[in-house]
Parts: C-alpha cells; sequence; structure tokens
C-alpha cells in the first residue's frame, strides 16, 4: 500500500468532544507522547480560541518534536495570525462546503465562502506557510461543487485537501467512491476525517486510505465531537495487522497513551473497546479460555503485548473445567473431576450474586470452602 500518514487530531477534534478541557500540562503530556510513539502529525488545537489555547500550542511548538504540528484555522485571516503567534507553521484551512453548512454560516453565499477560502489560502502562502484544506461537510456537499472546492484550494496554493465526513453518515463503500473520485482529480495528497456516529468511523477512515488518501485524521480512544472519530489505536493496528502496513508506531505503548487520555479526558474507556478496552485480552468463556490454553490465537487476532497489554484468563458464570483446573494448578491444586465440577458450580453461583468475574484469591477461598463442606458432608 502507499505511504500513509497519521494527523493525530486528539488536541483537536479530540477535546471538542463535550465536557472535556485538557490543561497545558496535559496539552503538552499529550503532544509529547504522539510523538514520542511516532505519530507523525499532530493538529495542536485551535490558536483563535484564546489566550490558553496559544500558550498551550506555543508550548508544544516551543518541544521541538519530530511530528509536524497544525493549527486548525478557520477561513479566517486573523485565524491564520493566531496560529502563527504559536510559532506554527503548518496551517489547516477549514471551509464549509456543503448547502446545510455554506447557508448557516455564510447565508448561502457560496462566492463569499469561496472568496474567503481564497484570501486566507493566499495569506498563509504568502508568509512562507504550508497549508492544508478542509472541507467541512464534504460528505453531504454535492459533489461537483466539492470537487471544484478542493480543485481551486490546490490551484490557489493548498499543498492538502482534507475530505470530511462531518456527521458521520457515509458507509465505506460511498466513502471510497467519494474519496476515489478526489484522488483521481486531485494531484495533491488526500486526507481524510472520519465521524463515528453510525460506529463506523475507523471502518470508514481505512476505505477512505485504500481509495488512496494518504493522510488519516485519528484521535486517542476515538475521542472527539459527539460520537468521537477514527481511534488512533484502531487505525494504526488494522493497518499493521489488517493490511500488513507497519507506520513505524510503537504500538505496545498504546496503551499507556490511551490511559494518559483518558485520564485528561475524565472519561473512562469501555472494557469491550477495540485495543485499549480492558477486556480485550481477557478471556472467561470456557470455550474460549480452553481454545486459549491450547494456543492462544484460537481466540486473540494479535498477541497482547503488541499493544501493552498482557492476557488475563478469568473465571466468572461462563467459565468450564478446564480453565478452573488450569488456575488452580497454577497455584498447585489439584482437584478430581468431581471436585473441580462442584468448585464451577460454586463459581456460578457466586459470579451471579457478584455480578462479575471472580478474583484468584476469591476462587481459591471456593475451593477452601468446598473442602471443608466436603469434609463435613
Ligand atoms: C472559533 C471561535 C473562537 C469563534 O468564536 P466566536 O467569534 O465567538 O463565534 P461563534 O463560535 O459563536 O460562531 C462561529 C463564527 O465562525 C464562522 N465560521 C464557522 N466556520 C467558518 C469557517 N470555516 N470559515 C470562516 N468562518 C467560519 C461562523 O459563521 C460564525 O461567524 P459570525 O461570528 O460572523 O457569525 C470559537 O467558536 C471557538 O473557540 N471554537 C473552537 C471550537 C470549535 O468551534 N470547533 C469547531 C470546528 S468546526
Ligand atoms: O477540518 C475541517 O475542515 C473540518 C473538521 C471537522 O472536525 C470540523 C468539526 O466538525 O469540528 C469535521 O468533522 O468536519
Amino acid at each position: 500500500m502507499h505511504e500513509i500518514i497519521i494527523n493525530d487530531t486528539t488536541l483537536r477534534d479530540g477535546e471538542q468532544a463535550a465536557g472535556v478541557a485538557f490543561n497545558l500540562q496535559e496539552k503538552v503530556a499529550i503532544a509529547s507522547f504522539l510523538d514520542l510513539i511516532g505519530v507523525h502529525e499532530i493538529e495542536v488545537g485551535i490558536p483563535a480560541m484564546g489566550k490558553e489555547e496559544t500558550f498551550a500550542i506555543a508550548a508544544i511548538s516551543n518541544l521541538g518534536l519530530q511530528a509536524k504540528l497544525l493549527g486548525w484555522n478557520r477561513a479566517v485571516i486573523s485565524d491564520i495570525q493566531a496560529s502563527m503567534a504559536c510559532g506554527l507553521e503548518r496551517m489547516h484551512i477549514s471551509i464549509p462546503v456543503s448547502g446545510i453548512q455554506i447557508s448557516a454560516k455564510f447565508q448561502g453565499q457560496w462566492r463569499i465562502t469561496l472568496q474567503q477560502l481564497r484570501d486566507s489560502i493566499s495569506f498563509a502562502v504568502d508568509h512562507g506557510l504550508w497549508v492544508a484544506v478542509g472541507g467541512e461537510d464534504s460528505s453531504r456537499a454535492d459533489e461537483n461543487f466539492l470537487l471544484d472546492v478542493a480543485l481551486y484550494a490546490q490551484e490557489w496554493g493548498a499543498s492538502r485537501f482534507r475530505f470530511c465526513d462531518t456527521v458521520g453518515i457515509l458507509d465505506p463503500f460511498a466513502t471510497f467512491a467519494r474519496v476515489k473520485r478526489l484522488v483521481t482529480a486531485l494531484t495533491i495528497p488526500v486526507e481524510i476525517h472520519t465521524h463515528n456516529d453510525f460506529g463506523l468511523a475507523t471502518a470508514n477512515a481505512l476505505a477512505g486510505i485504500r481509495a488512496g488518501a494518504t493522510s488519516v485524521n485519528t484521535t486517542v480512544n476515538g475521542l472527539g465531537e459527539r460520537a468521537g472519530n477514527a481511534a488512533l489505536e484502531e487505525v494504526v493496528m488494522s493497518l499493521k495487522r489488517i493490511y500488513g502496513v507497519n507506520l513505524g508506531i510503537d504500538t505496545p505503548r498504546l496503551l499507556e497513551l490511551s490511559r494518559l487520555v483518558a485520564a485528561a479526558s475524565c472519561s473512562s474507556v469501555p472494557p469491550w473497546k477495540a485495543i485499549v478496552g480492558e477486556n480485550t485480552f481477557a478471556h472467561e468463556s470456557g470455550i474460549h479460555a480452553h481454545g486459549v490454553l491450547q494456543n492462544p490465537f484460537t481466540y486473540e487476532p494479535f498477541s497482547p503485548e503488541e499493544v501493552g497489554w498482557q492476557r488475563r484468563l478469568v473465571v466468572g458464570k461462563h467459565s468450564g473445567r478446564h480453565l478452573v483446573s488450569s488456575l488452580l494448578e497454577e497455584h498447585g491444586i489439584f482437584l478430581n473431576a468431581q471436585e473441580t465440577q462442584s468448585v464451577l458450580d460454586a463459581v456460578r453461583q457466586q459470579s451471579i450474586e457478584k455480578k462479575r468475574s471472580l478474583s484468584i484469591e476469591e476462587l481459591l477461598n471456593l475451593v477452601q470452602e468446598q473442602r471443608y463442606y466436603h469434609a463435613i458432608g
């Protein structure tokens, strides 16, 4: 597959998630960690937001990171000036491209919209800046109009065009077709930006890449507006494991990064969240655990260590004899078939009462209780 750039927007679209507000230290820590694990580009924020944001962005910009840093701007010259004042040299300029957005923001005057885009690209290019343009709501735009905007952006000096599925309404097939059309018509690279309103953000990001997008927006844990964005960890691991594309990202540190962002965003990651959820390499069910005990790949797509986890085998309502025996044998306890079954029955009962799996200590206590019952019975 072609070269793929990860342009992570945890610090911009991620932070736009309702109720999330990173402080200076958190922004710096997240940017530094993204850089440390090898993320290629970071959209650091929106300098037009004012003092606190520009202070944090300037601090990141002064770190001398390897990753390329982009500031997000409206097609407004004062926004770009604010980005320049932070020391940024790469500008992302966003412009609405759908009828509904142009009506709401530019009273339907698409000529004025285009003029503002041209003026802001020219301003940035004249100041020696690298410019990317984002077509906000590209997925709901008239396809010919979208293409015209992208071609104008290219002609006016933009070096990349971002296709945004702003309200996450496309499926992977439609994403592929729309992005392909842009990739075929443009000479500048295309970036894909997807939202998760129907749970398709990662699938759509991959479809965009398959269609020829060479750059993809991600956020850690899929954080972002409404249902969020394509998750960094999902995109990176899908590219690595499904498509065999190694981006040079230190994937064993993805879990640490996820925890950093979860703490900074005061939001916990669901246990079943792909790649970084705590259940992703936990096995409780009897049939699965039996398989995993023979060969972990029976029920794992790749090794847990590859993303920073360790495999967990836990006993609970759905467990079977093989798992119970195996865990007990690790603690030097060898039971016969009947004893194992009675421990398993007790595990099921306790698990239902407690509404969770049991810890190893609880399992060992159960064995002791069972033995006691047998002794007095
Ligand atoms: C950018 C920001 C500083 C502007 O604040 P504000 O001046 O108080 O204005 P509002 O947010 O209420 O309204 C947005 C304005 O930007 C305009 N606008 C929206 N998108 C635009 C674009 N891509 N290019 C140019 N103008 C745009 C709107 O038409 C509206 O203009 P108006 O003030 O002339 O009516 C503020 O919205 C902010 O801090 N935003 C950060 C988060 C955010 O909105 N992200 C969304 C990215 S799409
Ligand atoms: O970069 C752009 O042009 C738009 C990016 C955006 O994130 C804007 C948003 O809704 O916050 C989107 O999804 O359209």
